[in-house]
């Protein structure tokens, strides 16, 4: 049975003072037994997060980080400034950074494979636009960005790899997928790590879904066969967060 992980993914949200009074807030309301509950915060956050979230279960991650051990890089976040901060999840190849600050399937497996090497647990993002989901190719697509994101990447990596499918068109639009389309891409990426890894992978590797996860669809949506929790935007930094967390 596959423990169900809730992240949420602040975005460009929060200042560091803000991010602290958010997470005293959020604090008491994502306890949970199951679910193992993981706060991205922009990176100026990280420090004070991981200070905030120190004594209990949440886990604190990065929303990108660089493929380059370090140096001349300007701008960018080294894996072992994450590590070292306290960070245990990054997310990789989410759709807001492939449109506008130019990721793409090979900078993503780049990433994937550095977060790897420095126990990183990565978020890969996968996701189909609208017109591509109109045009029928959305498994396809996805198993593309899938296929690429794990070139070199070990069975035993895989099977701790989180994969977060957010259909571009329902982030941050209020329309979120319907359950069976859901269900019905999170299969698919699992099979499709079934046939790249075999059996054992496929089983222990989690998959969320993302896309205008509320307190009111979560529980739908994680109850479906291959979805095992959700990468949440708006909604995670409001006291829905709780109920999501807490969706059964
Ligand atoms: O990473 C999170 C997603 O982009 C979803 O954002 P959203 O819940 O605001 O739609």
């Amino acid at each position: 049975m596959r423990r169900k992980i809730v992240a949420g993914n602040w975005k460009m949200n929060m200042t560091p003072s803000q991010a602290v009074a958010l997470i005293e807030e959020l604090k008491p309301l994502v306890v949970s037994e199951d679910v193992d509950v993981v706060f991205c915060v922009p990176a100026i956050d990280i420090i004070p997060a991981v200070e905030a979230v120190k004594g209990t279960n949440i886990h604190i991650g990065a929303e990108n980080m660089y493929f380059e051990e370090k140096g001349a890089f300007t701008g960018e976040i080294a894996p072992d400034m994450l590590t070292d901060a306290g960070v245990d999840y990054v997310i990789i190849g989410h759709s807001e950074r492939r449109e506008y600050f130019a990721e793409t399937d090979e900078t993503v497996n780049k990433k994937v494979l550095k977060a790897f090497e420095h126990g990183l647990t990565p978020i890969i993002c996968c996701g189909e636009s609208l017109t591509q989901r109109e045009q029928g190719i959305t498994i396809d697509w996805i198993r593309q960005q899938i296929k690429i994101a794990f070139l070199n990447v070990t069975a035993e990596q895989a099977s701790k790899a989180v994969i977060a499918y957010e259909p571009i068109w329902a982030i941050g639009t209020g329309k979120v997928a319907t359950t069976e389309q859901a269900q019905e891409v999170c299969s698919a990426i699992r099979a499709c790590i079934k046939e790249l890894y075999g059996d054992a992978a496929a089983e222990a590797i989690r998959i969320q879904y993302g896309g205008s996860v509320s307190a009111s669809s979560a529980p739908e949506l994680f109850a479906q066969a291959d979805i095992d929790g959700g990468l949440v935007g708006g909604a995670s930094l409001k006291k829905d967060f709780g109920a999501i967390v807490n969706y059964k």
